[in-house]
């Protein structure tokens, strides 16, 4: 099979992905998981006009004039209204959030009066509506102000509750199972024989799936036969995983098994190979109903794979409208040669100038291997096929990483 451009592997990655079923979670279960329908307020808030200080309720009217002199009929506080009505003369006592009495229509702040017994001095002219929020200010019955696809942050958890929905109705989280292959790996901690290597892909792909809001399922790591890659297929589908991520054993040596075992079970396949760098044997089909991205073994090429096709699939599963990743404008920190045909994806540090421009530095060390660079980068710069060759200060696109 050819190269595949980037931009058709994705398509590929995405196409006929639905959102998962809809379920109910409270709102304390809400946080980073994403609407399942448009949610409209339950009710007005305020429901009446309230008080936004503490002072005293009038007729502005009757309080124009410094030193007018008012009688106090009563007090409102925060949930408990006055009955009565605000007549000429009079004032009522009110402290924030209480409901304004019929009547009445400003608010004295209580630092801007004397009171004195039964009634109060005004020192401040009040002004018709000053210190009143009115009825609705914040939002009406019926408004819709979080929209099916929104992956719900802390701030749309208390406008929720405000609009006095106790549960939202979400997608479902995505299953992804991840399973590494290769004899060489052991974990970390361990004393790693001649040869060995640490095992460290599986733990930027769980962590990166569930930061996307996907539930994962760790199948260990396969040792490099058709039998142990087989199971661990096998498992995943067990497991009713919606995505299958392995990583390693994806290229052309006798060692890389791991799109046999995919075709043996069935798979049907989209694509093996990319143009692009790196990351370029990276396969892709669909095994029933669950989606397979099978990721290059190198820990760099694993990683950004990762977070340019599991990424969005996950988005896309979970309902969420915004799916891709937002290109930025910066400009290149040092000159690059032409491209070939694969896209390039250089790992990069982010500099922020005085006069507000970014700047992204390619690390000198593109090495697929290299984690250390990996980590140090802030971004990703992307490159063009054939791009030619580019000097510093010309504009360059990055996609920025987690933090
Ligand atoms: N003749 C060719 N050789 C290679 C090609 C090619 O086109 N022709 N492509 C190269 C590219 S590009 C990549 S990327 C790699 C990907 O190979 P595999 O997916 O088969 O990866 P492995 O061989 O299994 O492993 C590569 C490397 O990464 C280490 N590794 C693997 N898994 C993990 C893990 N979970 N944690 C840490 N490190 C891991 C592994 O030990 C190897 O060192 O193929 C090139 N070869
Ligand atoms: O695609 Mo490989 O990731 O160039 O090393």
């Amino acid at each position: 099979m050819a190269l595949m451009p980037v931009s058709d592997a994705l398509a590929a990655v995405l196409a006929d992905v639905e959102p998962l079923p809809e379920q109910m979670v409270s709102l304390d279960e809400a946080h980073h998981r994403v609407l399942a329908r448009d949610v409209a307020a339950r009710r007005t808030q305020p429901p009446q006009a309230m008080s936004a200080m503490d002072g005293y309720a009038v007729r502005a009217a009757d309080a124009a004039a410094i030193d007018s002199r008012l009688t106090v009929i009563g007090e409102v506080a925060a949930g408990r209204p006055f009955t009565g009505r605000v007549g000429a003369g009079e004032a009522v006592r009110i402290f924030t959030g209480g409901v304004i009495p019929d009547g009445a229509d400003a608010v004295v702040i209580q630092e801007d009066t004397i009171a004195d017994g039964k009634s109060v001095t005004i020192k401040e002219a009040a002004i018709v509506g000053r210190h009143i929020r009115p009825a609705g200010v914040d939002f009406r019955e019926g408004d819709v102000l979080l929209r099916k696809g929104t992956r719900l942050t802390e701030r749309d958890l208390a406008l929720a509750a405000a609009m006095n929905h106790p549960q939202l109705a979400v997608c479902r989280r995505p299953k992804v199972a991840i399973l590494a292959t290769g004899d060489e790996l052991v974990m970390p901690g361990a004393t790693p024989g001649h040869g060995q290597i640490v095992y460290s892909n599986g733990f930027a792909l769980h962590a990166l799936a569930r930061q996307e809001g996907a539930e994962t399922i760790d199948l260990g790591i396969a040792a490099d036969t058709l039998a142990a890659t087989t199971a661990g297929i096998r498992r995943a589908r067990e497991s009713g995983a919606d995505v299958l991520i392995t990583t390693g054993g994806a290229s052309v040596g006798d060692h890389d098994l791991v799109q046999q075992a995919l075709k043996d079970e069935g798979i049907a396949m989209a694509f093996w190979k990319i143009a692009m760098r790196p990351g370029k044997p990276m396969m892709h089909g669909r095994l029933g109903a669950m989606g397979v991205i099978g990721l290059p073994g190198n820990p760099v090429s694993s990683y950004v794979c990762a977070f340019l096709f599991m990424v969005p699939l996950i988005r896309a599963l979970s309902g969420r409208s915004v799916i891709h990743h937002h290109r930025e404008r910066a400009l290149l920190g040092r000159d690059l040669g032409a491209n070939d045909q694969r896209e390039d994806y250089l790992r990069a540090r982010l500099e922020l100038r005085d006069d507000g421009t970014l700047v992204a530095l390619p690390v000198s060390h593109q090495d697929s291997s290299l984690l250390a660079n990996l980590a140090a980068a802030q971004v990703l710069l992307v490159r063009a096929p054939f791009a030619p060759k580019a000097e510093a200060g010309s504009p360059c696109e990055v996609l920025r990483l987690p933090v």
